[in-house]
């Protein structure tokens, strides 16, 4: 666990615009691309902010043809999660909302945004939002995310060794 938190450790670097950031691990659920379950998300930095161009599959249903809404709320999650490489040290999602304003589909592709609102002490507030390619907006959301230190991942198991 301790080399899996010094890597981490060394993905709070600088990342020109345009970038691809990197992911948080290879298992992970959002990023991962070695988690079979995973969404295989790929963030760039976009000015201050990271987006994604992201199709969901049918892993990820909820009524047929549409993404669960647990799903959606996965990739915003992770995408905050790879905005903090910007911010130069890791936190953890406090607070997360979603406004399904239409019905995400399978098999489409959507353009994801999130983006630093503003920053209190060692808060971060973050909005997101993911459009069609006509531009409209099929969800928002804001989140709460508290900055911590790499330690605190040092509570769960390493990826790949069973918690069970
Ligand atoms: C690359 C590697 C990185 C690793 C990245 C890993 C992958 C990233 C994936 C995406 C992100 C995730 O899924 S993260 C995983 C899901 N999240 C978690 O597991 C977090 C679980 N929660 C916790 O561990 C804890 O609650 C903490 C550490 C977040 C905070 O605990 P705490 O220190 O006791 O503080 P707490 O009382 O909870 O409140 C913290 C501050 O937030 C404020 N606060 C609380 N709720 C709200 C709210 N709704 N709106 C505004 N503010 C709020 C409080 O007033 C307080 O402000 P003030 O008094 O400070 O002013």
């Amino acid at each position: 666990m301790q080399a899996l938190l010094a890597m981490w450790a060394e993905k709070f670097t600088v990342y020109p615009d345009g970038a691809e950031l990197p992911t948080h691990h290879d298992h992970c659920l959002g990023c991962g691309p070695n988690n079979p379950h995973g969404h295989h998300l790929r963030a760039l930095r976009h000015g201050d902010g990271v987006q994604a161009w992201h199709t969901f599959d049918n892993r990820h249903v909820g009524a047929p043809g549409i993404v669960h809404g647990g799903a959606v709320a996965t990739v915003v999650d992770d995408l905050y999660g790879c905005l903090l490489f910007l911010e130069g040290g890791p936190a953890v999602t406090r607070q997360l909302t979603i406004e399904y304003l239409a019905p995400v589909l399978i098999g489409a592709e959507y353009r994801l945004q999130a983006d630093v609102v503003r920053r209190e002490g060692r808060k971060l507030f973050v909005a997101a939002r993911a459009t069609e390619p006509a531009g409209r907006a099929v969800i928002t959301s804001t989140a709460v995310f508290v900055k911590v230190s790499v330690e605190h991942f040092a509570q769960g198991s390493p990826p790949g060794v069973p918690a069970d």
